[in-house]
C-alpha cells in the first residue's frame, strides 16, 4: 500500500477548494495512494476561545494548554472539524471515518514537556496502527483529529503537524504537510523564493535566522521526526493549488521536501 499521511493545515480548511477533495478521492480509487487524514484546526480554536475570553498563548508554534483551552481544543478539532471533513469526503464519493486519537487509543500521548509550562500539550509516543490498517482494508479514508490519551485516561491537545508525523513514521507513509504557503519561502511576504529542498542543518539555520517563525517551526521539525521515524519522504505542499497535491503524487516537483542531509543535491 502506497500510504500518504496528509496534514490538512487549520489555515487552509476553510478555504480548500471542492475539487481538492475530488482530486483526492480520484487518486485514491485509481490506487496513486491510500490517504489518511490528519487535521489541525489552529485558527477556529483561536476563534472559540476568543468568543469564549480566554486567552492562550504559544511557545514555539505549540499552544500552551490549559484544562480549559484542552476542552475548546478538543470540542473544535474532534467536533466540528473533523466531522467537516468526514462530510466534504462523502460528498466526493468515498467512505470516511472520523475519529480522534482517543478513540481506541490510536494516540498514546505523553506531556511534551516536563516542566508543565506547556500544559497538557502531548507528545505522541505509540500509534496503534491496526485500526488504521482495518479502516483503510475497509475501503475507509480515515481522518484524525490530534488529540491523543494517556494510560491513566488524560487527554492532550497535539500540535497537528507531530501527530501526523508520528502517524507516518508508524504506518511507514509519505508525509503530506498541506498548509496555505507554496512551500517553505526565504520572505513570507515574497513568494518566488521558495526553499525546494531543506535537510535539518539548513532548517535550524532559517529557524535561527527567523526566517522559519511560528506555525511553520512545527511544521519543518515534524518533517524531520517523519524522516527519523522512517517516512521516506516529506513534503510541504500548498492546498490553495489543489492540482499540486496530484502532480506530487505523480512525482513532480511541488512546494519543499524535507530530506536527509546524504540526499541534499544543489
Ligand atoms: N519561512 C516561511 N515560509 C512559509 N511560511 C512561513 C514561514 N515562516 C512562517 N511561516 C508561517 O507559517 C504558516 C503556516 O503554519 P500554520 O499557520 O501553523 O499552518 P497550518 O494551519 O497549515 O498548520 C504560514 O501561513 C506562514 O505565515
Ligand atoms: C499543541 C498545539 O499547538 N495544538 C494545536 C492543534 C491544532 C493545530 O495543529 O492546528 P494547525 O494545523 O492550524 O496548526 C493548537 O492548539 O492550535
Amino acid at each position: 500500500m502506497n500510504v500518504i499521511v496528509l496534514k490538512l493545515g487549520g489555515s487552509i480548511m476553510a478555504k480548500l477548494p471542492e475539487s481538492f477533495y475530488k482530486i483526492l478521492v480520484e487518486l485514491k480509487r485509481s490506487g496513486q495512494c491510500e490517504p489518511i487524514i490528519v487535521h489541525g484546526g489552529g485558527p477556529e480554536i483561536n476563534q472559540t476561545l476568543k468568543r469564549m475570553q480566554v486567552e492562550s498563548t504559544f511557545i514555539d508554534g505549540l499552544r500552551v494548554t490549559t484544562k480549559e483551552v484542552l476542552n475548546v481544543a478538543e470540542m473544535v478539532m474532534s467536533g466540528s472539524i473533523n466531522k467537516k471533513i468526514v462530510t466534504d469526503l462523502l460528498k466526493a464519493g468515498t467512505a470516511a471515518i472520523g475519529i480522534s486519537g482517543v478513540d481506541n487509543s490510536l494516540l498514546q500521548t505523553e506531556p511534551i514537556d516536563e516542566t508543565g509550562k506547556m500544559g497538557y500539550v502531548g507528545k505522541v509516543i505509540n500509534v496503534n496502527t491496526s485500526l488504521l490498517t482495518h479502516l483503510m482494508n475497509h475501503g475507509s479514508i480515515p481522518v484524525i483529529s490530534p488529540i491523543g490519551i494517556d494510560a491513566k485516561g488524560q487527554h492532550y491537545n497535539i500540535n497537528g503537524d507531530i501527530a501526523a508525523a508520528a502517524v507516518a513514521s508508524a504506518i511507514k507513509g509519505n508525509l503530506v504537510l498541506i498548509s496555505d504557503i507554496p512551500g517553505v519561502m526565504e520572505d513570507v511576504n515574497n513568494e518566488s523564493i521558495i526553499h525546494k529542498q531543506l535537510t535539518e542543518t539548513k532548517i535550524e539555520a532559517l529557524i535561527t535566522a527567523g526566517v522559519i517563525h511560528g506555525g511553520m517551526i512545527p511544521k519543518v521539525r515534524s518533517a524531520l521526526q517523519g524522516l527519523a521515524g522512517g517516512v521516506e519522504e516529506s513534503v510541504i505542499i500548498n492546498g490553495l493549488s489543489p492540482t499540486d497535491l496530484k502532480r506530487y503524487i505523480q512525482g513532480e516537483e511541488v512546494g519543499t521536501k524535507i530530506i536527509k542531509e546524504e540526499f541534499y543535491h544543489v
